[in-house]
């Protein structure tokens, strides 16, 4: 069993780079000197129990907060990514649990919400649909019926879906999924995740939040656990059990991992 960190492959530059990210709300250190590397290609699984800055960080990678200190690179340039309009001008793009689609719209209209093609002052309706049906397509989606369905019509895995395929709608380089199984029955989990591996296996890079380790195991490439608002490990998915997953998540520390009992960030 390998420890620790896991390194770059071949050479490959990561193409997020956090270095010593803190960010603090009031008095309360949130994140407190983050170190992480994501890779086109691969599925990163970021874990973490209740509160110990999963959401934060995501966010700050996504231009919702600003962190506090910190290096930010993106393809090996320092940017710096102060809103969410930065963020998805560099090709990042998050779902987020709720994933704000809009029950009255169709398919097409809930792809395009905020970015619809217009010609002259109105949509235009045959791009669009031709867009969406093409990158539904590219995902190897075939479970739904329609583009012009209402998404209220949707189960929450056809849900998860459209909300996937409208963050990779927009040349996507990293996309940040929180938590997309979370409500989710067997089969749609199932579904969701093949989906998770293809973006990866297409060249996206990947975030995937997540509780269930299950998920984990099956779709990650590496995992980055967070504990306290510290990053303590990143290790090679295919190099750790579920248990010793969910002994980082809740100590801080793997014994059989050989890391630190300090919980010093590793790297
Ligand atoms: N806007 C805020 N103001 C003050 N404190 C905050 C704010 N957002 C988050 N926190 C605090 O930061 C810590 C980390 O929260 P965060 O939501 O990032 O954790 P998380 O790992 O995503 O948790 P969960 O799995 O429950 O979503 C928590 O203690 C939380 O109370």
């Amino acid at each position: 069993m390998t420890t620790g960190t896991v390194s770059p492959q071949d050479g490959q530059q990561a193409l997020l780079s956090l270095r010593g990210i803190t960010k603090s709300f009031g008095a309360v250190d949130v994140l407190k000197g983050i170190d992480l590397d994501c890779y086109l290609g691969q599925v990163t699984a970021l874990v973490g129990d209740n509160g110990a800055g999963k959401s934060t960080l995501v966010k700050g990678i996504a231009g919702t907060y600003t962190f506090d200190g910190g290096t930010y690179l993106f393809e090996g340039r320092e940017v710096s990514v102060t809103s969410p309009k930065a963020a998805s001008d560099l090709g990042i793009e998050v779902v987020y649990q709720d994933l704000a689609l809009c029950d009255n719209l169709d398919v097409v209209h809930n792809m395009f919400l905020g970015r619809e093609e217009t010609s002259g002052i109105v949509m235009d309706e045959t791009t669009m649909e031709r867009r969406a049906q093409e990158t539904l397509k590219s995902l190897s989606v075939r479970t739904l019926k329609s583009v012009r369905t209402s998404v209220s019509r949707l189960s929450g895995g056809q849900r998860q879906t459209v909300a996937i395929a409208r963050a990779v709608l927009w040349n996507s380089k990293l996309v940040i999924l929180d938590e997309p199984t979370a409500a989710l029955g067997v089969a749609q989990t199932e579904q969701v995740l093949n989906l998770v591996r293809w973006l990866a296996d297409s060249g996206l890079a990947v975030i995937l939040i997540s509780h269930n380790m299950n998920d984990v195991k099956q779709v990650a490439d590496s995992v980055a656990a967070l504990y306290l608002g510290q990053l303590v490990a990143t290790v090679r998915a295919s190099d750790v059990t579920t248990g010793q997953i969910v002994e980082l998540i809740t100590t801080g520390r793997s014994g059989e991992l050989g890391l630190p009992a300090d919980r010093e960030v590793l790297r």
